[in-house]
């Protein structure tokens, strides 16, 4: 397979430092060496040190969950690319849903950040997906192409596989209702093809696309042997090792 699998953990606001530390430890201990699969964890800014330090010399890989798209300067509140590469971090996600919807991040401003992380040495996971309502108005893929159409605006072919797409179905994020694997495969292939379109097939053939929403052991097997599945963008099941691990078993079990 060209690609291997990916799957990162998206923590969201849960775990203080204090709380993150075992967790990456026990990710650590069980993983730490495993070379089949590519291994991210993403939590909270004030978990990224302590966090980095435990996952640092191991396979696992340090992500952090926003950045802004400046180098410095008098943004309140708001962290640089630059702070997140200090920290040894080495991915982002980037425009995920609940950033959208709750802070109002537009694809031209999440461009923006694509861009500025890639230009730090920094793997964005650009994050899309459709809501209910434009699934069931029959928009999905057309709300998926901006998505990812303006999102990678300016993105060199250079760069281009340093970057990672999560499809991630808004009605599926949180909700235990998972997107059938036909449904997830449909659209995986539709951005495979856009993205062909945009890099040309041999790149397009390299950029990996993660599921994510109420991705679990039990589900996973089945979404990871889709053809244009490659990993998952896991939330509640990434806040535990065991189930966190088990996705990562099922990932290297499907490459
Ligand atoms: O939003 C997600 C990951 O970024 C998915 O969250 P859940 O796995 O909790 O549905």
């Amino acid at each position: 397979m060209i690609r291997k699998k990916l799957i990162a953990g998206n923590w969201k606001m849960n775990k203080t430092a204090t709380e993150a530390a075992p967790l990456a430890q026990e990710i650590v201990a069980a993983a730490g060496r495993n070379t089949d699969v590519d291994i991210v964890v993403c939590p909270p800014f004030t978990a990224l040190e302590t966090v980095g330090k435990i996952v640092d010399g191991s396979s696992v890989k340090l992500g952090a969950q926003n950045m802004h798209h400046e180098a410095s300067g008098a943004y309140t509140g708001e962290i640089s690319a630059a702070m997140l590469r200090d920290l040894f971090a080495s991915y982002v996600l980037l425009g995920h849903s609940e950033r959208r919807s709750y802070f109002g991040e537009t694809d031209a401003f999440i461009n923006k950040k694509v861009t500025a992380s890639l230009k730090n040495q920094l793997k964005p996971i650009l994050c899309v997906g459709e809501t209910l309502a434009e699934r069931e108005a029959g928009t999905t893929l057309k709300v998926v192409q901006t998505q990812v159409e303006v999102g990678l605006e300016g993105v060199s072919n250079d760069d281009i596989t340093n970057v990672v797409i999560a499809y991630e179905p808004v009605w599926a994020i949180g909700t235990g209702k998972v997107a059938t694997t036909e449904q997830a495969q449909e659209v995986h292939a539709f951005i495979r093809e856009l993205l062909t379109k945009l890099y040309g097939e041999a790149l397009a053939q390299k950029i990996r696309i993660l599921y994510g929403g109420s991705m679990k052991p039990a589900n996973a097997p089945e979404l990871l042997a889709q053809k244009d599945i490659d990993g998952g963008l896991i939330g509640g099941a990434a806040l535990e090792s065991r189930s966190f691990l088990e996705l990562i078993n099922a990932a290297a079990a499907a490459k």
